[in-house]
Order: structure tokens, then sequence, then C-alpha cells
């Protein structure tokens, strides 16, 4: 029986949690999360824990008895400013341009839900990543806005992908800017029993 639900659309996280070998399931929440926090440790774990929620809410109590349910938020902050997934390439363009020649910080929230005789216990962490971007001129920002890669992704980058040229150095977890740091998530399913 799989023990693990990740309740995440994205490909990145299922890839991150199968290479440290946890055995899982997808249910992926189909809401808009929206967060009513400030700081942005409290935003990744308020949105990674209504995704963790929507899903938890979708299982019978006997269907989700000794089963975690992994939700999972990624942001980029830049100057207090908070970077989600772009909106379309004008907006993409401008994320870059703010962010290239800088450093900024990745936040990946994840709220750990674990079911148990009845119970609910809750594990939320957030880890923040900070990563120094090179300068790019206008025509590297637009060869890489044209690759396709930023749509999908926090801050319009994706640093395992083509952007890793332009990545002078991180300080922190890698695995945290690409979506799921999964040092962090392991020291929560150890605690449960769960990687045993
Ligand atoms: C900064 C950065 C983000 N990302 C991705 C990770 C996340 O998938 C995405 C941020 O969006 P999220 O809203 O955190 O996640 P998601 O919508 O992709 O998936 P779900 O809500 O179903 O779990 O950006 C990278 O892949 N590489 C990077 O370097």
């Amino acid at each position: 029986m799989k023990r693990v639900i990740l309740a995440s659309a994205s490909p990145r996280r299922r890839e991150l949690l199968t290479q440290i070998g946890i055995d899982f399931d997808v249910m992926v929440s189909e809401q808009e999360e929206v967060s009513h926090g400030t700081e942005p440790e409290e935003i990744v774990q308020e949105l990674a824990l209504l995704k963790a929620e929507y899903v938890a809410e979708k299982l019978t109590e006997e269907e989700r008895e000794g089963k975690v349910i992994l939700g999972a938020d990624t942001i980029v902050v830049q100057d207090g400013k908070i970077l989600g997934k772009p909106r379309g390439e004008a907006e993409a363009f401008s994320m870059l341009q703010g962010l290239q020649g800088r450093e900024h910080a990745v936040y990946t929230g994840t709220a750990a839900l674990y079911f148990t005789r009845g119970k609910r216990e809750c594990v939320k962490k957030a880890v923040r990543t900070k990563v120094y971007v090179h300068a790019m001129t206008e025509k590297e920002i637009r060869a890489y806005i044209a690759s396709g890669e930023p749509m999908d992704k926090a801050g319009a980058y994706g640093i395992q992908g083509k952007f890793a040229a332009f990545i002078e150095r991180i300080e922190g977890d890698y695995y945290n800017v690409v979506g799921l740091p999964v040092f962090s998530v392991y020291q929560t399913l150890k605690k449960w029993h769960i990687t045993e």
C-alpha cells in the first residue's frame, strides 16, 4: 500500500519525491489557493496546507488512515515583492529583467498531514534558498522566454533547465528552488516511520 499522497500537479515535485525512493500516489488540488499571510514563510506554508487539505477532504476517514498527504508551494521574493508564475510573456520579461544581475530568495513551503486512528497530525515547514543570477542581455531574456521554460514556474525561471547558464551560485538547498526540499520532507516522513 502506498502511504504517501502527493497533492501536486508539478512534474518536478513528482520527480524529486521519486528520486529519494518514496512510493506515492498523486491527487491534485483543483482550486485556486489564496493566502492571507504577509511573510513569505507564512504564505508558502499556508498555500501548501490548503493544497493538502483539499485532497484530504476528498478522501474518507478509512481511505486516509495511516497515510500522509503532502502539499507544497514555491514563490520567489525580491525586495519584499512576491513573484509567482508569470501570467504571460510580458510579465515573464519584467520578472526576468528584475532578477538578472541580482540576488533573490526562493521559498518553498510544505505541509504534511498524517492521519492516524482518526486523528490528524500536521507538520508545516518553509525553506529559503538564496539565488544569485548573473547579468543577462535583453536578447538572452527574449531567447529564454522563447524556449517556453518560464511559463509554469515561479519567478519565470527553472534552475534545472536552460536558466542554469545564468545561475552564479546559490546558498541553501538546490532542491528547494526546483520546488521540493527533499531533505526537509524526508525528515518529516521519517518521524512517522513512512520511509521504512
Ligand atoms: C524557481 C523555480 C520554480 N520552479 C517551479 C516549481 C513549481 O512547480 C512552480 C511554482 O508553482 P507552485 O504554485 O508552487 O506549484 P505548481 O502549481 O507547479 O504545482 P502544485 O500547486 O500542483 O503543487 O515553479 C521550478 O521548476 N524551478 C525553479 O527554479
